[in-house]
C-alpha cells in the first residue's frame, strides 16, 4: 500500500488522483488544495482519504507527492517538502513548462527525490470539477527526470504513470521545452490571435462570429483555456517559444508572398505537405503510441439508434472502448465514433455493422 499527496487538486490533479483510485483502490491518497469546496467533493466521492492542510506533515509520509498547483506555489511547496519528505519520496509536479522548476530544485539540492512530469492531456476546462480518471489514459506523460536520480525510483514513477494508463515518456527539461513550445504553447498562442483577429475584423452585427464554421472551430477550441495558465506558460517559457513564433511568422510571411503572386506550386505544396504530415500522425504506431481502433458510421437520427448498434456489437460479444457522437463536420451530421479495444473486435465489429446494412468509414 503506498500513500500519495496531491497539493492542487484541480483539473490534473483531480484527474490523477481519480485515475490512481480507479487502478489502485487500496492506495492511501491525501490531498490539500486551497478550494475547500475542491477538498469537500474530493472527500465526498471518495477520491481522497484524507484532507490536509497548507503545510502538513502528513505529506511527510507519502511515497508520491504530486505537485498540480499553478506553478509559483509549487515552487513554495517544494521548500516546505524539503524539510519534511521521507526517504524514497517521489516529488513529482504536472506543470506545462519544465525548466523553471527543474532550476528551483537545482537551488534546493532537491534533485535526488525530484522528477518533473508533464501529462499531454488536458482541455480548456479546469477544475476538479471537471476532472476525470480517464483524462491521461491513453496520453503521452513526459518524465524530466534531474541527473541525480536513482533509476529505481524513475522506473518506480515510470511504473506508476504507466498503470493509470498513460504512455510514460523520458525527455530532458531542455528537448521538453523545445518541443512543447512547438506542439502545445504555440497552437495556443494562434488559436487566441486568430479568435483576436476575427473579433476585430467582424462586424457590429456579427456575421463572421454567427457562420463560423467547423475548420475555425476546430483550430480555436483551444483559445478558451485559462488566460491565467496561458499567460504563466508565456512568462516561462519565453525563449522557446519566441524563437519558434519567430519561425512561425517567418512561414507566414513567405505564405503571404506564394499568395500575392498567384504562385500555384507553393500554395499546392503547402496544403498538400502538411495534409501527408497531419495524416500521418493518427497512423503512427511506432510502439509507444498506442494504435487506436476507430470505426465511423452514419448514425439515423432517430430514437435508440445508439442503443440498436451497441446491442449488435453486445451480442456478439465486442467491447466498446468508447463512444460518441462527433462534434465536428468532417463527415456529414450525425456520424457515431466508436473505439474498440483490439483490432480483431474493429474488424468483426465492422462486418457485423456492414451486414445490417450500417455506412461504416474508418478513415
Ligand atoms: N489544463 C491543462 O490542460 C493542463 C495543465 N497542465 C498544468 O497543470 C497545472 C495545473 O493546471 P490545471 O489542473 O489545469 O489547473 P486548475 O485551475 O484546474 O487546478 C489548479 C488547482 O490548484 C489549486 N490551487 C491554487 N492555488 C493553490 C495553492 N496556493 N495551494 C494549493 N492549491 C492551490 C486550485 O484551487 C485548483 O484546484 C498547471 O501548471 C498547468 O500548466 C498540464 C497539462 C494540461
Ligand atoms: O486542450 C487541449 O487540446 C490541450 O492542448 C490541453 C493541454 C494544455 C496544456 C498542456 O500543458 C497540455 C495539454
Amino acid at each position: 500500500m503506498k500513500t500519495i499527496g496531491f497539493i492542487g487538486l484541480g483539473l490534473i490533479g483531480g484527474s490523477i488522483a481519480k485515475a490512481i483510485r480507479k487502478y489502485h483502490p487500496d492506495y492511501h491518497i491525501l490531498a490539500f488544495d486551497q478550494n475547500r469546496s475542491t477538498l469537500a467533493a474530493a472527500v465526498s466521492g471518495n477520491i481522497i482519504d484524507g484532507v490536509c492542510e497548507e503545510k502538513d506533515n502528513r505529506f511527510g509520509s507519502c511515497d508520491y507527492v504530486f505537485l498540480c498547483a499553478p506553478v509559483e506555489y509549487n515552487l513554495k511547496y517544494l521548500e516546505f517538502l524539503k524539510e519534511i519528505r521521507q526517504p524514497g519520496c517521489i516529488i513529482t509536479d504536472v506543470g506545462s513548462v519544465k525548466g523553471i522548476i527543474h532550476e528551483k530544485v537545482e537551488a534546493l539540492g532537491m534533485t535526488d527525490c525530484f522528477v518533473g512530469g508533464h501529462p499531454m492531456a488536458g482541455s480548456e476546462k479546469s477544475g476538479f470539477e471537471h476532472s476525470t480518471d480517464r483524462l491521461v489514459e491513453n496520453a503521452y506523460y513526459i518524465l524530466t527526470p534531474g541527473g541525480e536520480i536513482p533509476l529505481e525510483r524513475l522506473t518506480d514513477l515510470t511504473e506508476m504513470i504507466a498503470s493509470i494508463g498513460a504512455i510514460p515518456m523520458v525527455l530532458t527539461a531542455d528537448e521538453h521545452d523545445f518541443i512543447t513550445a512547438g506542439v502545445s504553447h504555440l497552437p495556443h498562442i494562434i488559436a487566441s490571435a486568430l479568435v483576436n483577429l476575427v473579433k476585430t475584423l467582424d462586424n457590429d452585427a456579427g456575421y463572421m462570429k454567427t457562420i463560423a464554421a467547423g475548420g475555425f472551430r476546430d483550430i480555436t477550441r483551444i483559445a478558451s483555456s485559462s488566460p491565467v495558465m496561458w499567460q504563466q506558460i508565456c512568462l516561462e517559457n519565453t525563449q522557446n517559444i519566441s524563437n519558434v513564433l519567430d519561425d512561425y511568422i517567418r512561414m507566414l510571411i513567405q505564405i503571404r508572398c506564394a499568395i500575392d503572386n498567384k504562385d500555384p506550386d507553393y500554395i499546392y505544396q503547402m496544403f498538400a505537405s502538411s495534409r501527408d504530415y497531419r495524416d500521418s500522425i493518427d497512423v503512427v504506431d511506432n510502439g509507444l503510441t498506442r494504435k487506436a481502433y476507430v470505426l465511423y458510421l452514419d448514425l439515423a437520427d432517430e430514437a435508440g439508434g445508439i442503443a440498436t448498434i451497441t446491442t449488435i456489437l453486445a451480442m456478439d460479444n465486442i467491447s466498446i472502448k468508447n463512444i460518441g457522437i462527433i462534434h465536428n463536420r468532417e463527415f456529414e451530421e450525425g456520424v457515431l465514433k466508436i473505439e474498440f479495444y483490439e483490432e480483431e473486435a474493429m474488424e468483426r465489429g465492422k462486418a457485423l455493422l456492414k451486414k445490417r446494412n450500417y455506412i461504416v468509414y474508418d478513415r
